[in-house]
């Protein structure tokens, strides 16, 4: 009864909005001191719920793996584990060589979303909606930076752990996995941006199935509405066997193929296209261009005569 959602759909904003809209996007964030937003503020909050982390390990193959790690509450994200998401955005956002990144949890499984004692402490609306503010931030910007994302998804990816799954370019499921957008349960909704994302990746109408009925989202529903990209193989036989990150490494790997700077620009080109009005989406597709044309990829293709038989 879901739909396949093949189109994506558009919308008309006024001149001064968009232009707004473009210079928060530069910066890669959605709320700044001009929504009465202050990172600082909440930062300061959040380290009051300690426990877990974020690890990053840059590879020289250019793809990088960000774990959630914290097994004893199922890679719940603890206020702490929010602020070092941030920072090791930024990292990536800074890292010259990179090309791609698979977000995976630790210990087989993803993410049970936020740290359910951090949220009783933090239960009145001004609170949540400051970390709100905090995770939406954090998350456009994963979703923004210019490096090939995938979600590998082993276990349960719940609440807020399947909003994250949305903040990647690329959903990658193992057999028996879950993403449930569990928060009609918690008498709540996505809030770190999960319902907008899951509405340009399955649809308004999927999205309201999912989001109404706290639907599980199993590999093979998610393959069938557009939500997983593929779904990994679990061989029986341990000595074959591919762990899940090798497997989605090397599915990763057809795409982040070649220089940084041209896979870096196809990401870019992409996200302008998914992100900008049309008009805007040409003129940012045209500088994108002009970062790569004559550059040296495109030079030593020139020189050797390729040919793509
Ligand atoms: C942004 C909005 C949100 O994200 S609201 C949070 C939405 N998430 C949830 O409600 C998840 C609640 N947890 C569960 O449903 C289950 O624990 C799941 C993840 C299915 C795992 O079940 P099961 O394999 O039986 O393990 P378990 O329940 O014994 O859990 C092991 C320990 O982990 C803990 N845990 C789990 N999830 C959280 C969480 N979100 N926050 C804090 N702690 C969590 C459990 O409490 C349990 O801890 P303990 O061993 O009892 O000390």
């Amino acid at each position: 009864t879901f739909l396949v959602k093949n189109k994506s759909s558009y919308h008309e904003i006024s001149p001064g909005r968009e232009k707004k809209r473009l210079q928060r996007q530069s910066s890669g964030s959605v709320y700044s001191s001009i929504h009465g937003f202050s990172q600082e503020e909440i930062k300061e909050k959040l380290l009051a719920f300690p426990g877990g982390s974020i690890d990053l390990l840059k590879q020289d193959s250019g793809i990088a793996v960000l774990t959630i790690n914290n097994p004893p509450r199922m890679n719940a994200f603890s206020g702490a584990m929010m602020v070092d998401l941030e920072e090791k955005v930024t990292q990536l956002e800074n890292w010259t060589d990179g090309k791609g990144v698979i977000v995976q949890g630790a210990a087989q499984t993803f993410c049970s979303g936020s740290d359910l004692n951090a949220v009783r402490a933090m239960s009145n609306s001004q609170d949540g909606m400051k970390m709100c503010m905090f995770m939406q931030n954090t998350l456009t910007r994963l979703l923004r930076l210019p490096l090939i994302s995938v979600a590998l998804v082993e276990g349960n990816a719940l609440g807020g752990g399947a909003e994250l799954t949305t903040a990647c370019d690329f959903r990658l499921m193992a057999s028996g996995s879950v993403i449930q957008f569990v928060h009609k349960h918690m008498g709540l909704v996505p809030g770190w941006g999960g319902a907008a994302r899951l509405v340009t990746l399955v649809g308004s109408r999927n999205a309201l199935k999912l989001l109404g009925g706290a639907v599980k989202v199993d590999s093979e529903l998610g393959v069938h509405i557009g939500l997983a990209d593929g779904v990994l193989k679990v061989d029986l036989d341990a000595a074959r066997a591919e762990t899940g990150l090798q497997q989605a490494e090397s599915w990763l790997s057809q795409y982040t193929k070649g220089p940084a700077p041209v896979i870096k620009a196809v990401k870019k080109v992409v996200l302008s296209g998914r992100e900008l009005s049309l008009s805007d989406a040409l003129r940012t597709e045209k500088d994108i261009f002009g970062s790569v044309w004559g550059g040296p990829a495109n030079l030593q293709a020139l020189a050797s005569k390729s040919k793509h038989k």
